[in-house]
């Protein structure tokens, strides 16, 4: 695998942001592919001189430039490289894997190189682990960072059949013939016996959110890209972000969608949209585009298994207090997760939904019902059925599980929120009857439970409503009881 051509060492020593923008063009557009390993040492060696205090050795010199990025030299890059290119190829005798295409044996055993050469124990969820800068200057690396390494290496030894999978909190890879094989590279979150080497659930985990169905995002070598960009991470503590490493970041997220690089990967949009929504670039799309496109991507790629493209948008609408926009893209997001079995390897989509029905809503309560309009969101039929939706997905998502989701913490906010509607406006929502059904996929073409697109009659605001119907439902029965319970009381 070569290293830099003539026309990357031409843009060297790197001083300012369009000079890495241009590396990464030549890189994305040249013929032969993408070298992943000295990409992640160039952003990896900007932000972590940008965002850590203390400069680790590459010389950085103050910044002469009025620019932004401290100097960049090609042979502080060309030493990383040759670096991570000599543990690999010494530590992998190629005569023992025929070639062209990797077998698990290969995959395993670069995955063990990188796993062995990490520091012992340190805090695997600091920020800026992700990179092969961070490998090579400090041997340290979080879950995603392995998973990437390995497919670098991979790459090194000429294997360009690897790449890596990515569901929405895990990262794994695929290889062979027919890009069919999978493997275990990395671990997944707190005290887990990693599963290195073992292809990817088929069983109980198979149906877990960690592993999307078997949709995850898999990718080329320039999403690969994508995915290191994806990853670069610009906060300089809790509360502040580098600013330059953050524009370097928007600039490589626009570049690889312009060549279409992010079509398929609904997260990278989703990035893109937040940076956009700090800091809009001129003559480019509306931030709530990308959130859209990004639904639409997982929509027509995944399957619509992907929660984040959801809660990507609910968070922006909830930001701008667009609550009636937030609570459409909560239950879009539940009516994803209902589909689901809830495991223990689902912690970070658990926190994700209990921050929304137990901080987010209520907050949007409190400040709701403080006012008497008539145009509040408290009068408005469509939003009691998005917030009942929302909540039977994370009811249905309990059904069936090993792990329970709901405790007495849900409930107190749950009804709290619903009892916060009139029995005029609850009237007016119509629970559409679906067919009940033990298996759970067999539900996603049953339609919603709530079909809130469903109306025939104008009503005062606006919406369109049926008048209820006597027909019970088969909602998850607490959200039933809650319903009754609420019309008793009022
Ligand atoms: C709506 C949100 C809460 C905001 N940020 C979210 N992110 C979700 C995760 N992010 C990601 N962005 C691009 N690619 C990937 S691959 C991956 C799994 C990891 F194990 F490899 C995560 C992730 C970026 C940040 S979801």
């Amino acid at each position: 695998m070569a290293g830099f051509r003539e026309i990357d060492k031409a843009l060297f020593p790197i001083k300012n942001i369009p000079t890495v923008v241009h590396l990464f063009k030549n890189q994305l557009e040249n013929s032969t592919e993408p070298n992943l390993a000295l990409l992640s040492i160039v952003v990896g060696a900007i932000e972590n001189s940008l965002t850590c205090r203390s400069n680790i050795s590459f010389q950085i010199s103050e910044p002469v430039e009025p620019s932004s990025l401290p100097i960049l030299e090609l042979q502080a890059v060309e030493e990383m490289y040759s670096k991570f290119h000599n543990i690999i190829k010494g530590a992998v005798d190629l005569k023992n894997y025929a070639k062209p295409f990797a077998t698990r044996d290969l995959v395993k055993k670069v995955s063990d190189v990188i796993w062995n050469s990490l520091t012992r124990s340190y805090y695997k969820d600091r920020a800026h682990l992700q990179s092969l800068y961070s490998y090579l200057n400090g041997s340290k690396l979080d879950c995603f960072g392995v998973a990437f390494a390995v497919v670098a290496g991979c790459q090194v030894l000429g294997f360009s059949d690897v790449h890596l999978a990515l569901s929405e909190d895990h990262a794994w890879v695929v290889f062979g013939e027919y890009s069919n094989q999978t493997a275990e590279v990395t671990w997944h979150g707190k005290g887990n016996e990693d599963k290195r080497g073992q292809e990817i659930g088929r069983g109980v985990s198979a149906r877990s959110w960690l592993y999307v169905n078997n949709k995850p995002v898999i990718c080329t070598r320039h999403m690969e890209v994508a995915a290191l960009v994806s990853a670069i991470n610009p906060s300089l503590n809790a509360t502040h972000d580098a600013f330059e490493v953050g524009l370097l970041q928007q600039e490589l997220l626009w570049l690889l969608y312009d060549l279409g690089h992010l079509k398929k990967y609904p997260m990278a949009l989703g990035n893109l949209g937040d940076l956009e929504e700090i800091a809009p670039k001129d003559g480019r799309v509306q931030c709530i585009s990308l959130f859209n496109e990004a639904i639409q991507s997982a929509r027509s790629y995944y399957n619509n298994q992907h929660v984040y493209p959801y809660t990507y948008q609910g968070g922006y609408f909830y930001r701008h207090k667009m609550y009636k926009e937030a609570f459409e893209s909560w239950a879009n997001a539940s009516d994803v997760i209902r589909l689901y079995n809830y495991s223990r390897d689902d912690e970070e989509i658990y926190k994700e939904f209990l921050e929304i029905a137990n901080e987010l809503i209520p907050h949007i309560m409190k400040v709701e019902s403080s006012g008497f309009s008539s145009n509040s969101i408290l009068k408005k039929p469509e939003c009691f059925a998005n917030l009942l939706r929302f909540y039977d997905g994370i009811c249905q998502w309990e059904e069936g599980s090993a792990t329970p989701v709901l405790h007495i913490g849900w409930a107190k906010p749950l009804v709290n929120t619903i009892s916060k509607f009139d029995s005029d406006v609850r009237a007016q929502v119509n629970i559409i009857c679906a067919d009940s059904d033990e298996d759970k996929h067999s539900k996603e073409t049953n339609g919603n439970f709530f079909n809130n697109n469903n109306y025939e009659k104008e009503n005062t605001a606006g919406a369109k409503f049926e008048e209820k119907d006597q027909s019970t439902s088969n909602v998850h029965p607490s959200i039933e009881a809650l319903t009754a319970a609420c019309s008793e009381k009022l």
